[in-house]
């Protein structure tokens, strides 16, 4: 079994009140990642994986692919080379596969190779609870056995295509689907699955391993299965979600930034609802700006009504989203009503927003209300989250005086070298303990 991973806690000092200016690019994109890593465990062959974020998220599943037995090697800083020749369905560390999400998503690949796998249950943010139930559903029906008790023990004697409609539109279910799909004989079909800018570019690395997927980006996919699957060179995309957070960070500390390759084709619901709080960008070729001297100012709904951002499933408004959505609002001159539909208890940081002098309604565990503009004042906090871990520190930021985060690990699960990028931009921000390299 693999060795336990001791969990290391981390401390973010910041001193409020910088303005940032210059050039940052997001990280290729944390859920995108995921799945293409375990996805790379499909073929023997030689997988090369660039613009790779190095989060924690990442470091953790490459941990388990190693454990059941692929080599995984960083021949760069964000390039990570997989060959998967010999694998076998070890035991799996616990603690490891607990800490995240994504070690659900060796179900699918580890079918197709191995016909076996015997996971310990997935993690992941606590936010709420989170389902297995559609995974279940959509293997089952591609042809896997599944006995979940306190571990979830996945068989197959032949992965076979199937006509699958998802209870719900999981994204990564939607994914174990496509790696289970592209394997199996025949033909699947998912219907009502997932169709994230991840979920995309998950079709476009298993199409470049020889896959035949067809209606990539839309809640309805095709898949040939059962086409050889070769090495590949895949190129990671953006990751829209810290292109939003960064939207809002820069918008709260009145900075102008360039985010540079934003991948802004995936950035319409976003831009949308950061003009419902006053916040305009500028795209600029594949780059995108965002201007100093935003007006800041709620835009109401037609006849003066309170405006609302709420998420849902792609291409709308994305639930991680959110706790960036709500931190901003704090700064912005009216009131909006932001409705998160997904997890139980992802809003429930806004307690400590409320502390440093947001004025936010909590109305029940999935909407606020936020009144602005309020001055913050410098806090100490706790990082529940990722996203919520993002949104301390961005207010934070703006926030007068100096704020501690604990539990900053939280936000280096999907935030790569968060601390060092911002300071780079003029953010003054202290790691604790200070980063190795
Ligand atoms: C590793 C990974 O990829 N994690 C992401 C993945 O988790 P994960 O795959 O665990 O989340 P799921 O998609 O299974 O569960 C969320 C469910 O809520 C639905 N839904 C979504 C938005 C909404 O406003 N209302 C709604 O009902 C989704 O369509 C889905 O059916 O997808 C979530 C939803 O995007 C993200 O928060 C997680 O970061
Ligand atoms: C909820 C998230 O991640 P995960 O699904 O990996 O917990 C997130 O990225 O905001």
């Amino acid at each position: 079994m693999a060795q336990p991973v001791a969990a290391e806690r981390i401390q973010y000092v910041i001193e409020g009140g910088a303005r940032l200016s210059g050039v940052i690019e997001p990280s290729g994109n944390k859920n995108a990642a995921l799945p293409i890593v375990a996805a790379a465990l499909l073929t023997p062959e030689r997988v090369e994986l660039s613009n790779v974020p190095r989060i924690r998220d990442v470091e953790a599943l490459v941990q388990l692919i190693r454990t059941v037995g692929a080599q995984a090697e960083w021949t760069g800083r964000n390039t990570l080379t997989i060959e998967a020749r010999d694998l076998r369905p070890a035991d799996l560390d616990p603690a490891l596969c607990a800490r995240i999400r994504a070690s659900i998503l060796l179900a699918g690949p580890m079918l197709a190779r191995c016909g076996e796998l015997v996971l310990p249950p997935p993690g992941g943010d606590v936010i709420g609870r989170r389902r297995v139930d559609t995974h279940f559903l959509v293997l089952k029906q591609l042809g896997a056995e599944i006995d979940a008790s306190d571990v979830y023990r996945f068989r197959t004697s032949g992965l076979s295509g199937a006509d699958v409609f998802f209870d719900e539109p999981s994204v990564t279910a939607t994914e174990n689907a496509l790696c289970a799909a592209v394997a199996a004989t025949a033909t699947t079909v998912l219907r009502n699955c997932a169709s994230e800018p991840h979920v995309q570019d998950l079709a476009r690395f298993l199409i470049a391993m020889g896959a035949e997927i067809e209606g990539i980006g839309t809640n309805t996919m095709v898949i040939h299965g059962g086409r050889p699957l070769s090495g590949a060179r895949h190129r990671i995309g953006p990751d829209h979600i810290e292109v939003g957070s960064l939207i809002g960070l820069a918008a709260v500390t009145k900075s102008e930034i360039t985010i540079r390759n934003a991948g802004v084709e995936h950035l319409r619901s976003t831009l949308m609802n950061f003009e419902r709080l006053g916040i305009r960008c500028r795209v600029e070729g594949d780059d995108l700006v965002v201007p100093a001297g935003q007006t800041m100012k709620v835009e109401p709904d037609f006849g003066g009504h309170v405006p609302k951002i709420e998420d849902q499933p792609w291409p709308a408004f994305p639930a991680d989203t959110m706790s960036i959505a709500i931190v901003t609002a704090t700064q912005c001159d009216g009131m909006v009503l932001l409705f998160e539909k997904m997890f139980e208890s992802r809003m429930f940081f806004v307690d400590k927003l409320i502390g440093m002098g947001a004025r936010i309604v909590l109305c029940d565990p999935h909407r606020v209300v936020v009144a602005g503009p309020a001055t913050l004042r410098g806090s100490r906090l706790e990082s529940p989250d990722i996203r919520a871990g993002m949104a301390m520190l961005i207010a934070a930021m703006c926030a007068e005086g100096t704020s501690v985060i604990e539990n900053a690990q939280q936000i280096e699960r999907g935030y790569e070298r968060i601390d060092e990028r911002l300071n780079a931009l003029g953010a003054r921000i202290t790691r604790n303990p200070p980063r190795a390299t």
